[in-house]
Formats: C-alpha cells, structure tokens, sequence
C-alpha cells in the first residue's frame, strides 16, 4: 500500500512508501531478516517489518508485520521511537518508521534458533558489535539506523566552568574534577561554553582515553593542540538557540547551508515543538545532503534542575508527546538519574542524560 506524503523541503508532491521497521533485540542480539534477490533492496540483511497499511498506525503495522514474518507476538513489549526518515533509492521512495523492541528471556528462549521466517525468508540473531560495526550488508538507509543505534543508555554531562569559580584556576579545577569523577567508557557532552576550553577537552580526553565526547558545535576542536584526541570526539552539539539561528538561515535564504559541522554527526538540544521541527528539519536536510545524521536529541528539562533553576519543568506526560514528534531518538535531560532509564524508555526515550548524578 503506497501513502502519498508532501515533501517539504522540495515542495513536490512524491509518492512514498510507509514502512514499520522493527529492531528486535535480546539484550546484544539482534534479529536480522535476509531479503530474497527478487525483492527491492535483495540480497541483503534488514531488520523485520513491512508496509504499514492505510488504516493502520505505525506502531499496529510494526505488530503486524512482526507476527506475520517471524510469529512473535510484541503486542505487549515496550516498542520505543527510534526515529523516522525518508530515502530515496531512486526507483522507490521510502519513509521508515523505526522501532527498537527488547523481547522477553521467554520470548527469545523460544524464538532464538529461528532461521526461517514465516514468509519463507532467512532469519539470524548477530552480535551488536558486529552489527553497529557494519558487517551486515543492509540496505543504505539502514546507515542512519546504525548511527542511531550507538547512543547509549546515559549521557553524562559536564559542569560548566562557572561551578568552579570559587577554584583559584577554574579550568584546571573542571579538568581535575572530571578527570576524576567521570564514570568508565561514559559517553560525556562537554557542556563549555567559552571559547578557548578545546584544549582542556582535548586533555581531558587524553587522561581519559575510556571516554568519548560530543563536543560545542562551535568550538574549533581540530585547532587544539592535541589532535590525536580526535578519534573520541563522536559528535557535535547545538544549542537550542544555535538550532533556531540556523532555522531562521535556512528559512530566509533556503539554499543556503550554514557552516555546521559537516564530518560528525550531531546532537541538538531542543526544549519545545519549534526546535523539534527544526530538529527535524536539520536531520532531512542532513540525510538529503548524505552529511553525518543527526543522532539524538536532547529534550529537556524533564524536571526542575539546580543549574537552570528558572526554567520550568516540562513532566513526563508533556515531554513524552514532544518526544513522539521528533524524527530522532530522545534523550532525556533535567534532574534525572540513571535509574530513571527505564522511566524515559517507556515516555518514548532512548537514553537519560545529567550532570551531579552521572559522575562517581
Ligand atoms: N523490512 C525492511 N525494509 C527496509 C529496511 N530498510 C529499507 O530501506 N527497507 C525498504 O523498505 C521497503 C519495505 O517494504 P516491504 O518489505 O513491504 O516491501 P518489499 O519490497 O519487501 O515487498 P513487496 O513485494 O510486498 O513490495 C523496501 O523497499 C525496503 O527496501 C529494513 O531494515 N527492513
């Protein structure tokens, strides 16, 4: 069934084809599809799923699909929103709605030597790593699905400089502190905003060699003095008011592509349904331009938080509805704790985010 859908950043009519994508894990395992040489895309692995249906919504057509491909009932399982994106394969156009769905010990004890599904096709569970490491040949649209998959569960944040005012050297205070407290292999937003702190990044990446960083989007990162540090460096991060300056760019002048970081993919922060849709807008652009994804976002603050005290808090419910309109995985922000993973998971977020209650 093909679903007719505006295009608006081009502002032609195109037919696009709505699909429910089901990534179906147990724990490190992943279940892998093997499309027939005479279908779009054959010969190569996918994750389970199919055409969502015009009467269906995404989240009926993904548990549709599932049952008749492989006979896994996930009706019950908590599908999370991975995110949404379009891909033209140029003889097909497609809109992949994507959901990642952790199945029960029970259900994967009874489903995991399954190597056909009930369609006929090849089915196998693989290794995480293996499948983040790109050792599956999966259709290219599946290239964003992957980049989305690396977020981890937690983020940790950094204090800002200005929490060590009292400090006789502030930055040396911030890098002593983090080098520190900073959890093993954690993934850290170096939040600084003054200019002249890549240095101080990049030696903290070198005391901790276990971490990777999403860095300021507008700090120079390659004119520290240490670019070996460089490989750490996985992301760039835009600010909400960064985010909107490039909206309204792009909103005046629309070819124009202002200069955001071309070679890593990006975090942004966004707090409210404006910055989700350009959010949103950022990320199309980006897979239309085959930049480097946007990979997540920062939906905050879930609860009032000692560092922005002014800020309303926006709660569960009305966080859960903004992370359901954004076309990326969300991270949760604003007086969390790792505990509270599973809380976001099941408001529609892929991770938690913090400061005081991330570090050791
Ligand atoms: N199921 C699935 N489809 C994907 C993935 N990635 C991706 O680009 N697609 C595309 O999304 C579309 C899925 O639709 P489908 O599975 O219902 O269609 P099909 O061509 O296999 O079957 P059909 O003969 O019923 O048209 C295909 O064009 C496929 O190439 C993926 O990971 N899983």
């Amino acid at each position: 069934m093909t679903v007719k859908q505006s295009n608006s950043l081009t502002n032609t009519s195109i037919t696009t084809v709505n699909v429910a994508v089901a990534v179906i894990h147990y724990q490190n395992q992943y279940l892998l599809g093997f499309r027939a040489a005479s279908q779009h895309q054959g010969n190569r692995y996918e994750f389970v799923g199919g055409k969502i249906d015009a009467h269906e919504t995404a989240k009926q057509g993904l548990i549709r699909e599932v049952a008749e491909e492989t006979g896994i009932n996930i009706a019950n399982n908590t599908a999370v929103k991975l995110g949404r994106l379009h891909h033209d394969y140029g003889d097909k156009q497609v809109c992949l709605q994507v959901y990642r769905i952790e199945v029960t010990a029970q259900q994967y004890a009874q489903y995991k030597n399954l190597s056909y599904g009930l369609e006929g096709q090849k089915l196998t569970w693989v290794e995480e790593a293996e499948l983040l490491a790109g050792h599956y040949d999966l259709p290219a649209a599946n290239k964003t699905i992957l980049a989305w998959l690396q977020l981890p569960m937690q983020i940790t944040v950094t204090y800002p400089l200005s929490h060590f005012d009292a400090a006789s050297n502030p930055i040396a205070a911030w890098l002593q502190y983090h080098h520190e407290h900073i959890t093993a292999g954690a993934w850290v937003y170096m939040r600084t905003k003054a200019a002249g702190t890549e240095n101080s990044i990049k030696q903290l990446l070198q005391l901790r060699t276990d971490i990777q960083a999403i860095t300021p989007d507008h700090l120079d990162m390659d004119k520290a003095d240490n670019v070996e540090a460089n490989n750490q460096i996985i992301a760039s991060h835009l600010t909400q008011t960064q985010l909107m300056q490039w909206s309204s760019g792009v909103a005046k002048e629309p070819m124009s592509y202002s200069a955001l970081s071309t070679s890593l993919p990006l975090i942004v922060s966004c707090h409210d349904v404006d910055s989700i849709n350009a959010a949103n807008q950022l990320a199309s652009i980006r897979l239309q331009q085959q930049l480097p994804p946007v990979i997540g976002i920062f939906l905050a603050p879930v609860e009032c938080t000692q560092t922005h005290p002014d800020t309303p808090a926006l709660g569960w419910e009305a966080w859960s509805n903004l992370a359901n309109l954004a076309d990326m995985p969300v991270i949760g922000l604003g007086g969390l704790s790792p505990m509270m993973y599973k809380q976001a998971v099941l408001h529609g977020g892929v991770a938690v985010a913090g400061i005081r209650q991330f570090l050791k």
